[in-house]
């Protein structure tokens, strides 16, 4: 399948062509970018000299739909929203890197403030999240490629809330991630002087991951699931590590805990449970399309704590896309992204 990357320039973008490159059906045959356009994507990055030979191109729908089949949309949030509807209408299947198409309207509005897709396009939206969506995103025209965060929220909370284990009320999720997540454009919070030697929370309580994961995690529960969700940026490139606490509904052993996750994970090949008294950290999963998850059960308080890493460029964007590409192609899930993490 030949696909086009829109926003190739920026670090998503530029993380699926460089994933694209070791990939056996798909081939990228157009990269755009706003800014660069008619340039050579190796002007703006020389480490893919002799790798990348398509020039950069405008985001033109009709002239994409020449060469592509599928486009991976990698543009900041409120952008896909225009651009989406006529990529879909030119033909091509889109799977969107950015917010826009994972809420309802009015959540869409509230939490990012900006102008929401119709309802006619988010109704052919379907979340891209492999573990628990296979089935509908191998069908989609249009799929939500899920953020960052929610990755490694949902991921860690899923097997406790779909079996009842813990009582949602209690749930608390602290979550960290490295500066790429905030993409390649500078700002004052994100610049080298702020974030070096430095540790922060932001977005405290308004976070716009919030109501993806509620909302995700209110379906599979039955019944609204409200979080207490924290983010902070750690002086680091990439990673994200969530840390998430819930009150235990039952009498549940760490052994019990850890056995359901293999289950529930069993045939999942992105996903590592880790043995009793074992937690991940960011460099286990470093390049690499992982989420490796560890817990503990504490008797003391009736807690359970969950650990979720990923690296939020790859399992967090680019790497669960061309996972969700496969899945539309009826490929296997691991083709083209069976890379062991870098550790150092
Ligand atoms: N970074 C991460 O870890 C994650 C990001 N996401 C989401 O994926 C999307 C892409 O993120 P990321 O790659 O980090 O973003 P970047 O800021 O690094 O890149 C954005 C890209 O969009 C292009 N672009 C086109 N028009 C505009 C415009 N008007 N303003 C700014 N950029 C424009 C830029 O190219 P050019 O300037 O050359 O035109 C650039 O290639 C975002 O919606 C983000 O929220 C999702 C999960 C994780
Ligand atoms: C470190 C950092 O700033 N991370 C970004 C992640 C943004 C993202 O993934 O954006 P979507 O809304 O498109 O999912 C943030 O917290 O806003």
């Amino acid at each position: 399948m030949n696909v086009a990357v829109i926003g190739a320039t920026g670090y998503t973008g530029l993380e699926v062509v460089r994933l694209l490159m070791q990939h056996p059906e798909l081939n990228v045959t157009a990269i755009t970018s706003d800014s660069q356009a008619g340039a050579m994507l190796t002007e703006v990055y020389p480490h893919l000299q002799g790798l990348v030979h398509e020039p950069l191109q405008r985001a033109e729908a009709m002239e994409l739909a020449l060469k592509a089949d599928l486009a991976f949309v990698a543009l900041p949030s409120g952008l896909s929203t225009g651009l989406v509807p006529e990529l879909l209408g030119a033909g091509l299947k889109v799977i969107d890197l950015a917010g826009d198409h994972r809420l309802s309207q009015s959540d869409y509005e509230q939490w990012y403030q900006k102008t929401p897709p119709s309802a006619e396009v988010l109704a052919q939206a379907v979340y891209g999240l492999p573990e628990y969506y296979a089935d509908q995103i191998a069908t989609a025209r249009l799929i939500a490629n899920p953020g960052c965060y929610p990755t490694a929220t949902l991921l860690s909370l899923l097997p406790l809330v779909q079996q009842g284990l813990i009582d949602p009320d209690t749930l608390i999720v602290d979550a960290k991630s490295g500066v790429s997540g905030a993409g390649k454009a500078v700002s004052p919070s994100s610049h080298f002087v702020e974030v070096n030697e430095n540790f922060k929370a932001y977005k405290v309580g308004v976070h716009q991951h919030i109501p993806e994961i509620e909302g995700v995690l209110s379906q599979h529960c039955g019944e609204k699931v409200t979080l207490s969700f924290t983010t902070h940026l750690v002086p680091m490139t990439r990673g994200i590590l969530t840390t998430s606490y819930a009150k235990l509904t039952s009498d549940v052993s760490t052994e019990e805990l850890l056995a359901l996750y293999q289950e529930t994970y069993r045939d999942q090949p992105f996903v590592r449970i880790r043995e009793k008294g074992n937690m991940p950290a960011t460099k286990d999963v470093s390049t690499s399309n992982f989420c490796d998850i560890g817990l503990r059960v504490d008797p003391r308080t009736k807690r359970v704590t969950v650990i979720g890493v990923i690296d939020n460029l790859i399992k967090g964007a680019a790497g669960q896309a061309i996972q969700n590409a496969n899945l539309l192609c009826g490929l296997p899930q691991t083709t083209g992204l069976r890379t062991a993490p870098v550790y150092f």
